[in-house]
């Protein structure tokens, strides 16, 4: 029988200085190139946590791994990114050849280092900073060959590398051009995580000819308000006429360029992206397309408001331990144009936890535009959403209307119940994340958009997914950060909670709860989470009038009936217990009056207080407190 190893491609003979290096380093670690698979050591936390501290780098490397793996579909491979200690974070291929690579652990969470893996263009790409591909036997360890890998690095915006894009096969299939695609869209995600630095206010395109600007050969600059350079793209320096890894970081505008900052401010304000011929600090002239980050459009014009002295987020609750993490995570985004998943049940507080959100990052001045999909017919989602022009459908507005998304523009858009969205405008909502520009219904042309998008679902969208009920690709598009909110009966602030709510629905007369009101309430399950928890509370306080202590009298009688299920009889009992004493201790002992409001016999409500004081021969009457 033929050896599969056979029909692989030899290692070039100089194939490459690269390669040979990379080999010496293995033998020099003591790497044998026989050694046995280990068994996979990297737990499911550490790739959790991995992707979250890479957040920015998976959100913009998602769109380039799905858009280079339809050039590659049905070629027998896949594309990876790996973090910077070559950790593979994200794999998108065909499931055959995900399966072959799972057997050399060529998947989400196992480490590519060469220190792990031996030489492999991951690994070798990390050491050696530039592309490199790995093709069969040249792959130190046997087990590896059966592989062709290509990874480019992709370069933080401050300099160093924040990890690699890769392109792995059978190496029986021959990759052809496949350093070109890994390189590019390396380049691209490069440049999307510069334009979205978080304290950029304005990003510089720049090409020496018209033609040329606008695309990926672009040479970009991230500049702060006051026109500090933040970062470049590895394309500038050649621009400037520097050498490869020189970094503009730090240098005033006046240093570089000799058109002056407020010439290029106002030319930005009046004129939007037409290009300017901008005069370098040391001769020569380049065209630049000047892109005022949203938030701080009209920055030239007033200053955008300043940040709130206490971050929004942490008004949410931060003292439950989920609540906090949830917060936690957020925030490291808040700044950044990273898309928001929040998963939580009905009423448990996600469209409060979008606008903290909102107003904790740069877009925070702009428009919060929130669309319910649950709540709009299918037929008027895709006009609600994208807006149509006068007349396009039957019902439409005569005047037309904006739609959603561009009334978003510059801020925040919130689709909620995003897993109701139906199918065939999942993949409408997919070109406008992927495009940035949204067409009317009935219009002719497109509009540039640019908003932040955070969405919400009660129902876990992985499991959508799993079912074909959700778009995969848009799953992960809109999953740039997910965060769990935990159900109200499940908080452990909760007494913080009802106290909060308490002091907003009575401002300056927050009523006192007595102890058996606040256990009723604890023992609810609160279907509705914090919805509901605030509809109880707001009646309370009308019913309370100027009352001061909020007893179970002013909680609805279902709570007590609904809100002990599932808690036991003898836990329905204690609360009945506790119910009764406090009525006769707020009649000052009149049994009789505590009776006649509670609305049972004057033997039951006896029986009760003998209970409570853990007297024989009590037994329940198996009713709620109004029975008897
Ligand atoms: N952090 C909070 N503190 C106090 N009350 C809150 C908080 N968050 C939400 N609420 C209350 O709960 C109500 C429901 O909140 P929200 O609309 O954010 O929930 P949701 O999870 O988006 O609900 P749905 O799943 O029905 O869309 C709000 O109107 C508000 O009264």
């Amino acid at each position: 029988m033929k050896n599969e190893d056979d029909e692989l491609p030899a290692p070039a003979g100089d194939a490459s200085d690269l390669i040979a290096r990379s080999w010496q380093r293995c033998r020099d670690a003591g790497l044998d190139a026989a050694q046995a698979l280990p068994v996979p050591a990297t737990p499911p936390k550490t790739l959790a946590d991995r992707l979250e501290a890479n957040a920015r780098l998976v959100a913009y490397a998602q769109p380039m791994l799905e858009g280079l793996y339809q050039h590659l579909a049905r070629s027998s491979s896949m594309v990876l990114l790996a973090d910077n200690a070559g950790m593979i974070l994200r794999a998108v291929g065909d499931a055959d050849f995900i399966a072959r690579a799972a057997r050399c652990h060529l998947q989400p969470g196992a480490v590519w280092s060469e220190a792990e893996m031996g030489t492999n263009a991951i690994g070798t790409a990390l050491v050696e900073r530039c592309t490199v591909a790995v093709v069969g036997r040249e792959h130190f360890l046997d087990r590896n060959r059966f592989l062709t890998c290509i990874s480019a690095p992709i370069l933080a915006p401050g300099g160093g590398v924040l990890g690699v894009l890769d392109i792995s096969g059978d190496a029986r299939v021959a990759q052809v051009h496949g350093a070109a695609l890994v390189e590019i869209n390396a380049g691209i995600i490069e440049n999307r995580l510069l334009e979205t630095l978080p304290d950029a206010a304005v990003v510089l395109r720049l090409h020496a000819t018209a033609e040329g600007l606008g695309s990926h050969l672009d040479g970009l600059l991230a500049l702060a308000d006051d026109g500090r350079c933040l970062a470049g793209n590895r394309r500038l320096p050649r621009l400037f006429g520097r050498p490869a890894g020189w970094s503009p970081a730090g240098a005033g505008f006046a240093e570089l360029f000799a058109t002056p900052w407020p010439a290029l401010l106002e030319h930005a304000c009046r004129r939007g992206e037409e290009p300017l011929a901008v005069r370098l600090r040391h001769g020569g002239e380049l065209l630049a397309r000047i892109g005022l980050r949203a938030g701080v459009r009209s920055f030239a014009v007033a200053a955008p408001p300043a940040a709130p002295a206490r971050c929004p987020l942490d008004e949410l609750g931060s003292e439950d331990p989920r609540m906090a993490e949830a917060i936690r995570r957020a925030k490291r985004i808040a700044e950044c144009d990273i898309p928001l998943l929040i998963q939580g049940e009905t009423g448990s507080g996600k469209e409060w936890f979008a606008q903290a959100f909102h107003k904790s990052g740069a877009r925070r001045a702009a428009p919060f535009v929130a669309v319910n999909c649950a709540a709009i017919p299918a037929t008027l989602i895709e006009a609600e959403l994208f807006g149509h022009v006068e007349g396009a459908f039957t019902g439409a507005r005569r005047s037309g209307a904006r739609g959603k998304i561009r009334e978003a523009d510059g801020g925040t858009l919130f689709l909620d119940e995003i897993g109701d969205m139906p199918l065939a405008l999942q993949a409408v909502l997919l070109r406008v994340l992927e495009t940035r520009r949204v067409a009317p219904l009935g219009g002719h042309g497109e509009e540039p958009v640019d908003f932040a998008l955070v969405c919400a679902s009660h129902q876990p969208l992985r499991a959508l997914v799993d079912h074909g009920q959700f778009r995969a690709d848009l799953f992960f598009r809109l999953s740039g950060m997910t965060v769990s909110l935990p159900p109200l009966r499940e908080r452990q602030d909760f007494d913080r909670v009802v106290r909060r709510i308490l002091a907003e629905e009575a401002p300056g007369r927050e009523p006192r709860v007595a102890p058996a009101a606040l256990d009723l309430l604890r023992r609810h399950d609160w279907p509705g989470n914090l919805r509901q928890l605030r509809n109880v509370l707001r009646l309370a306080v009308a019913l309370l009038g100027d009352e001061r202590l909020l007893t179970p009298d002013f909680l609805p009688a279902e709570l007590l009936d609904a809100g002990c299920r599932g808690h036991g009889e003898s836990g329905l009992r204690a609360v009945q217990i506790r119910l009764v004493q406090e009525t006769v201790e707020r009649h000052g002992g009149n049994i009789s009056a505590a009776a006649r409001e509670l609305g049972i016999t004057r033997t039951t409500l006896y029986r009760k207080l003998a209970e409570g004081r853990g007297e024989r021969g009590a037994a329940p009457d198996g009713g709620g407190a109004g029975g008897g």
